[in-house]
């Protein structure tokens, strides 16, 4: 079952900019079709409209939210090819919110966030044959490794890579779990000459890659029939450095 041999929709949460834009072009440059959510309607949703791609609004901050964002899925589609958990804030701990507040924040994305959409979409991942969908939880890094400034961050993140091995075992064989667990893919537009130069000095690679390294890795991952429960770094030997 290939990629784009599916009419079921890739679903891709946070798909107006950055990683998860390019997901969504890199699909729907192959005909296959495309639901985002989106918080803040960039430019590039209307554009990713004019592509072809179903742009829903999602703002996962409630789980009231993200109950409303499924069932608009679900009026869209009976089944779904895959669902990629890209949505995210990288919070760091700040004197501007409490410690309380930005776990909270952390928890409710990273983890309500999948393992609620998990659950409401299980009917539409399922039912299509083996190995026939997937889930791919966008991780980071530092879940081996912690941080001391983006604590509750990687906390919820290392909640998520954990999530990936219990779906992989609730939902094998039909749909396959993995996590993908990015270092530095690309910079924030405030991201300073100095914090550029320390950062690619970080892997042994020396570079910051940009989105395509996760667009091939999610495109393999889409075309294994047997790769599930597993964690897969895209770190350019960071842990070597
Ligand atoms: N970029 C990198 O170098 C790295 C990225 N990663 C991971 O890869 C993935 C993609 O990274 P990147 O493209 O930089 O992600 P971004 O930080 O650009 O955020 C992705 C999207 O998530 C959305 N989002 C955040 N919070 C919510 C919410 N509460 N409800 C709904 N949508 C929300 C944002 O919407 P809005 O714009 O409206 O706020 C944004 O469009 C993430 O999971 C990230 O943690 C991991 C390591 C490194
Ligand atoms: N949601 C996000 N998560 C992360 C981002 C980001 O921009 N948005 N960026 C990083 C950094 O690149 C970090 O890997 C640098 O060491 C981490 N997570």
């Amino acid at each position: 079952m290939g990629i784009t041999s599916s009419a079921r929709p890739i679903l891709i949460t946070g798909g107006g900019k950055r990683i998860g834009l390019a997901l969504a072009h890199h699909f729907l440059a192959k005909q296959q079709p495309v639901i985002i959510s989106y918080r803040t309607r960039y430019p590039a949703v209307a554009e990713l409209e004019q592509a072809g791609a179903t742009c829903l609004f999602g703002d996962f901050s409630t789980n009231q939210g993200i109950e409303q964002f499924a069932a608009q899925v679900k009026q869209h589609c009976n089944g779904l090819r895959a669902v990629l958990h890209n949505a995210s804030a990288w919070l760091a701990e700040s004197p501007h919110s409490s410690p309380a507040q930005t776990l909270a924040a952390m928890l409710q994305i990273h983890v309500n966030t999948p393992y609620l959409l998990n659950h409401l979409f299980e009917p539409l991942l399922r039912g299509h044959g083996h190995s026939s969908a997937d889930i791919i939880h966008f991780t980071d890094y530092v879940v081996e490794r912690g941080s001391d400034k983006h604590i509750a961050y990687a906390a919820s993140k290392a909640a998520l890579d954990n999530l990936t091995r219990s779906f992989a075992r609730k939902l094998a064989p039909e749909v396959k779990v993995n996590a993908i667990a990015p270092a530095m893919i690309m910079f924030n537009e405030q991201d300073d000459a100095d914090y550029r130069k320390e950062a690619l000095n970080k892997s042994l690679m020396k570079i910051v890659p940009g989105e395509q390294e996760i667009v091939l890795l999610v495109d393999y991952l889409l075309n294994s029939h047997y790769v599930t429960g597993r964690t897969h770094a895209v770190d350019g030997g960071r842990p070597l450095r």
